[in-house]
């Protein structure tokens, strides 16, 4: 998958694309993430890529000519077909179930605003979805390209290892994770659970299911709404209510 970003600020959003699993998927090209400037599009001797707000007020925009050079430049530099995605508080939330279909997409690319924001007009004819990475006012859109950048990265086929694609599999979709323990197995902080050093991988998922669905009742139960729980699942949920109403 290539991811294509579009920002001011191009050594922040490599250094957040060239470190952990991201930057490993990189390394291993399940990823390319190239990064663009939009000052390098600037036409006047003084690379001006903001404007004053019409109508007055506070702050500047971002000017349109830059920024459509730069997307037509994003679109020339591969064949596939690209989705142009927006970060601002404006946008869709983010959710995991979007992650996981932007995953599958060839080419994806990330337009970063910064200043007061974008000139509609760009927006209207040049990007295909806005994106919003929660409900506050960030001062630009790079840290939203980041997350967007991570979430679908690790996805990426080959990506995770066994260990980590496997955790990810097991409940993630749509409930909180459920605890997790290292050594030391006794600490004056307390124990590990015992059915993880028990060796019985049977038993050891359950009580993983049981509290990551515990969990999510006691603390987002907006998201168990959503789910239509198996018989396993709703018998493990009842079991962590009566334990915990006990
Ligand atoms: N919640 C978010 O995802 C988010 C995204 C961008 C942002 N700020 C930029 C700066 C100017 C305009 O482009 C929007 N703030 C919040």
């Amino acid at each position: 998958m290539r991811i294509d970003v579009v920002t001011l600020f191009p050594d922040f959003m490599r250094q957040c694309a060239a470190v952990g699993v991201v930057g490993r998927a990189q390394q291993r090209e399940l990823l390319q993430v190239e990064t663009w400037n939009p000052r390098d599009f600037a036409t006047d001797n003084y690379r001006t890529v903001d404007g004053r707000t019409c109508g007055g007020g506070p702050g500047m925009v971002m000017l349109i000519e830059p920024l459509r050079a730069a997307l037509k430049a994003v679109r020339e530099a591969a064949p596939e077909p690209v989705h142009v995605i927006y970060l601002s508080p404006q946008g869709a939330r983010l959710t995991q179930d979007r992650v996981v279909s932007l995953a599958k997409m060839p080419r994806i690319a990330l337009l970063c605003g910064r200043y007061e924001g974008v000139d509609e007009r760009l927006l209207a004819h040049e990007v295909d979805e806005e994106l919003s990475i929660g409900d506050y006012v960030l001062s630009g859109g790079e840290l939203g390209a980041a997350v967007v950048i991570d979430a679908v990265g690790r996805l990426q086929d080959g990506a995770l290892n066994d260990a980590q694609s496997a955790q990810q599999d097991s409940f993630s979709d749509g409930l909180l994770d459920c605890p997790h323990y290292t050594k030391p197995v006794h600490d004056a902080l307390g124990d590990v659970p015992a059915v993880l050093l028990s060796g019985d991988h049977a038993a050891i998922r359950r009580w993983r299911l049981k509290q990551s669905l515990g969990r999510t009742w006691l603390r987002r139960p907006d998201l168990l709404a959503r789910r239509n729980l198996d018989a396993e699942s709703a018998v493990l949920l009842e079991e962590f209510r009566r334990d915990y109403l006990r």
